[in-house]
């Protein structure tokens, strides 16, 4: 496995003609890559969730285009529509249409060897990714002062180019030695929790414990967590935070009990054509994710399920949203406008 100096795991590599995904469906008991030569193929390892986490789908969209542009030659209306089907693999992380439109700007640029300025973008892309991670891992690290924290999701080097958001945070506030243990849930139905985040920090040396989502409650009564530490799939222009389903209710049971909630993303995850979190598109995904577990029924037969897999924190649940460009705290439009450097 490919690592830099402390920023974990990569899981998007280019490997100079594709792309090598290490297929996060299958941690952590087995290590398997896949290679996507095609933008059909970077799509499909998208939806299937090969590939996950709002900045490496954003990474991987990001090399997907140059794919396409070296398929799709001087074909404008191909290069197009590729980049449509691409768009539509996921729709609640807005890195991945963010990364596309920087993308399309490139490419109206004209530049006459399309695919290579293309690559080269998204190697850029990439490693400014990491630069952002460290930078927020200082940021929001220096918020905790000490006590242990609670975690959801995987926010992690495998969600990301590298290092991680809320997974940054907790590995800089760490290092520090401001944090004494990670409580991480397990993140029904993908297990993002137990399998991603568990396997990164046991690799670190991180104590870990694990626990189910309905925990949370009594976990944080007993007043031992300091932060619950989130990570973001899109920020509304009012601070109100789309990310992995469960993240409300942990936001909701951190104001009941008097614990500070971070979010950690960056710039490239806010969205300011969002008013919302009301117009934020929540993917659903197929029922048989939450009914079966690594191919076995686990609920009786005959039951539906509904299968939601972001949920929208209101932003005045939020104490701070930590970016590579600043830290917003009690998050609101006005905060939002001034650390994106527009007018309110
Ligand atoms: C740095 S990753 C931030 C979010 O993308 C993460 O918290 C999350 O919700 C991931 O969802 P997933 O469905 O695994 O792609």
């Amino acid at each position: 496995m490919t690592t830099r100096e402390n920023d974990g795991v990569r899981a998007v590599i280019w490997a100079g003609d594709c792309l090598r995904l290490l297929d996060q469906r299958r941690l952590p008991s087995d290590t398997v890559w896949i290679e996507a030569s095609t933008v059909d193929e970077v799509a499909s390892a998208i939806r299937d969730m090969v590939v996950r986490g709002a900045p490496a789908i954003g990474i991987a969209a990001a090399y997907g285009v140059a794919m396409a542009a070296r398929a799709c030659g001087s074909d404008p209306d191909a290069l197009d529509a590729a980049l449509a089907r691409l768009a539509a693999a996921r729709p609640t992380a807005v890195n991945l249409r963010w990364a596309i439109e920087r993308q399309r700007g490139r490419i109206a640029e004209g530049a006459g060897d399309l695919a290579a300025v293309l690559l080269a973008e998204a190697v850029a892309i990439h490693e400014e990714d990491v630069t952002a991670n460290r930078r927020m891992g200082v940021l929001g690290g220096a918020l905790i002062e000490s006590g242990d924290v609670l975690t959801h999701c995987n926010t992690g080097s495998l969600a990301t180019g590298g290092y991680g958001t809320a997974l940054g945070v907790i590995r800089s506030a760490y290092a520090d030695g401001r944090i004494g243990r990670v409580y991480a849930d397990e993140t029904r139905p993908w297990l993002q929790g137990a399998r991603l985040t568990a396997w990164e920090l046991v690799q670190d040396g991180i104590p870990v414990t694990l626990l189910c989502e309905g925990a949370a409650a009594t976990l944080l009564a007993r007043g031992e967590v300091s932060w619950v530490v989130a990570g973001a799939d899109r920020i509304a222009a009012n601070g109100d935070v789309a990310n992995k389903i469960g993240t409300y209710s942990l936001a909701v049971l951190a104001r009941y009990h008097g614990v500070r909630f971070m979010v950690v993303a960056p710039t490239s995850t806010i969205d300011m054509n969002t008013p919302d979190g009301a117009a934020i598109p929540i993917e659903e995904r197929p029922a048989d994710e939450l009914l079966s577990l690594a191919g076995q029924p686990v609920a009786a037969a005959g039951a539906g399920a509904w299968n939601p897999v972001f949920d929208v924190t209101p932003a005045g649940l939020i104490d701070a949203i930590v970016t590579e460009a600043g830290i917003v705290e009690q998050p609101g439009l006005a905060g939002m406008h001034e650390l994106m450097g527009w007018r309110a």
